[in-house]
């Protein structure tokens, strides 16, 4: 990440456990790392866009001037709470040096170092409800509207989209003959609203995409129903849960399977998703059209037959725990490997063998090997990346980066930096992962390994070309894996 230092802040202070110290003012020297995003200012050079080092300077000597503390750690905690005040710092490196402090031997310095992060975090708590939404319309522009239902879902109040089905064309079940087929699909979505808040607020989607409430089912711009809400099971006719009807219904059973192959239903019909589909009488009924239909312009205008398209992640979460996703079929996933170690070229070749090993992982490319510059006098790092096919998930591929980092030994840092069809940020599974948008040393060895590379629909070459460090990259090596195992 981008840092802001400031060093050598000197102010005096009346600090220190000894009673003089509580009386007399001496020096404190003050060093301050500040981690953000600088692209913003990089690009508009305004100050709003950035942190004003004027400002925090100003800061750090109020707070030596300030109150008194026993401990220099006090101090550096202060300080790093007052820059974390700032809304675009990410993490502060505090460093207070007491050059003064009554030692009774010869020294140069004392100092303390603390490191504070912002919790980035939306932690998931107990009161964070797990739900499964089934959508359908077979009226108007469906597809937009279908779409949009999914952005306004996303956007109701503390809910988050972390699944979304593909897209299905399924005949109008249990209607007349003749009523327009439908698009159904199923999202997953974690929240903090209520059941009744959260059909409440489904509702008002519904009437906002024109949605007129009938005594019958008839052709309708878009329903939402709640299918499971946590796996409660209530009678009550204002909102029955699951959705009493859910189990026999393969437009529903459809979808949801796809968005997650170990679905279960709960209630009088218990049973698993795909056992239930399989009974429902309008299995054959249901086609799916498009994975990536929230995306693609053209989505579903042609059905898709025979093409690669798969399923997209399932990121729901199962008591409070990351499931382990096992999905059919494989998607593309880009991982970056960085190493400040001398023996990085080695610790790349091992983890490249270990991912590939596992059942279901294919490499399928790795680019050349980049050298990266570091400005703040760590040593500089070497990186690379692979793009891998893999059954896993995207939770279950990070868990087993960490695994890989670990057994390949310290210094290597492995991250899932983009998978194909999966859009999560939950805290320990962000992808597309944030940061690697405005760096080159993720960047620059993706575009060399795929020209046609793409990140949350930019372009990599024009993320690269907007990178602030990409005067610190360059390529060391093309054919680095070449004259080794792997
Ligand atoms: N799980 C649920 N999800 C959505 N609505 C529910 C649920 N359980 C009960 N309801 C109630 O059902 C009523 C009718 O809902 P709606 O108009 O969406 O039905 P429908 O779409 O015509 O039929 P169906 O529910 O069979 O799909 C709503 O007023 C709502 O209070
Ligand atoms: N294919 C299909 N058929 C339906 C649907 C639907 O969403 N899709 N909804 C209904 C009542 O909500 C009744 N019938």
């Amino acid at each position: 990440m981008d840092q802001i230092r400031l060093t050598g802040i000197r102010a005096a202070g009346k600090h220190g456990v000894l009673d003089f110290e509580h009386e007399r003012a001496q020096t404190f020297v003050v060093d301050a790392t500040l981690s953000l995003d600088l692209a913003p200012a990089g690009r508009s050079d305004a100050l709003d866009d950035t942190v004003d080092y004027g400002a925090i300077a100003k800061g750090i000597v109020a707070i030596i001037e300030g109150e008194h503390a026993d401990l220099i750690e006090r101090l550096a905690a202060r300080i790093a709470d007052m820059i974390l005040q700032y809304p675009a710092v990410q993490r502060a490196e505090v460093t207070v040096h007491k050059p003064n402090a009554p030692i009774v031997v010869p020294f140069d310095d004392v100092s303390v170092t603390v490191e504070r992060f912002r919790e980035t975090g939306r932690a998931e708590s107990a009161d964070t409800h797990h739900a499964i939404i089934a959508m359908g319309g077979n009226q108007g522009d469906v597809l937009s509207t279908l779409r949009d239902a999914v952005r306004c879902i996303d956007g109701l109040d503390s809910t988050q989209v972390t699944g979304i089905s593909p897209l299905y064309r399924t005949d109008a079940w249990g209607m007349p003959t003749g009523t327009p087929d439908f698009r159904n699909a199923v999202v997953s979505v974690n929240t903090k609203l209520t059941a009744p808040e959260l059909l409440a607020g489904l509702q008002r989607i519904e009437a906002s995409h024109g949605r007129v409430r009938t005594d019958h089912w008839t052709s309708r711009t878009l329903d939402l129903d709640i299918i499971d809400f946590d796996g409660i099971v209530s009678d009550d006719p204002d909102l029955t849960l699951p959705h009493p009807r859910a189990w026999q219904r393969a437009f529903v059973l459809g979808p949801w399977l796809a968005l997650d192959p170990d679905a279960e239903l709960v209630g009088a019909h218990a049973g698993s998703v795909a056992q239930l589909l399989f009974e429902s009488s309008d299995r054959e009924h249901i086609n799916e059209l498009a994975e990536d239909w929230m995306v693609a312009d053209d989505a579903a205008a042609s059905p898709v037959t025979g093409s690669c398209h798969e399923e997209p992640a399932s990121l729901q979460t199962g008591s409070g725990q990351h499931r382990i996703e096992s999905l059919a079929r494989s998607r593309r996933a880009v991982i970056s490997m960085d190493s400040p170690s001398t023996d990085a070229e080695r610790r790349f070749r091992k983890a490249i063998v270990s991912i590939d090993g596992i059942p279901g992982n294919q490499v399928e490319g790795i680019s050349p090997l980049y050298h990266v510059s570091q400005l703040d006098g760590k040593p500089d790092n070497m990186a690379a990346v692979m793009q891998i096919s893999t059954r896993m998930g995207a939770a279950e591929l990070i868990t087993v980066l960490g695994s890989i980092e670990t057994s390949v030994g310290g210094s290597l840092d492995l991250d899932l930096v983009d998978m194909e069809g999966v859009v999560s940020d939950e805290p320990n599974c962000q992808v597309p992962w944030p940061t690697a948008r405005n760096h080159a040393a993720v960047l620059a060895p993706w575009l060399d390994m795929d020209p046609d590379a793409r990140l949350g629909g930019d372009p990599v070459s024009f993320l690269l070309a907007m990178a602030p460090d990409t005067s610190q990259v360059g390529l060391l090596t093309d054919n680095w894996i070449i004259g080794d195992t792997l």
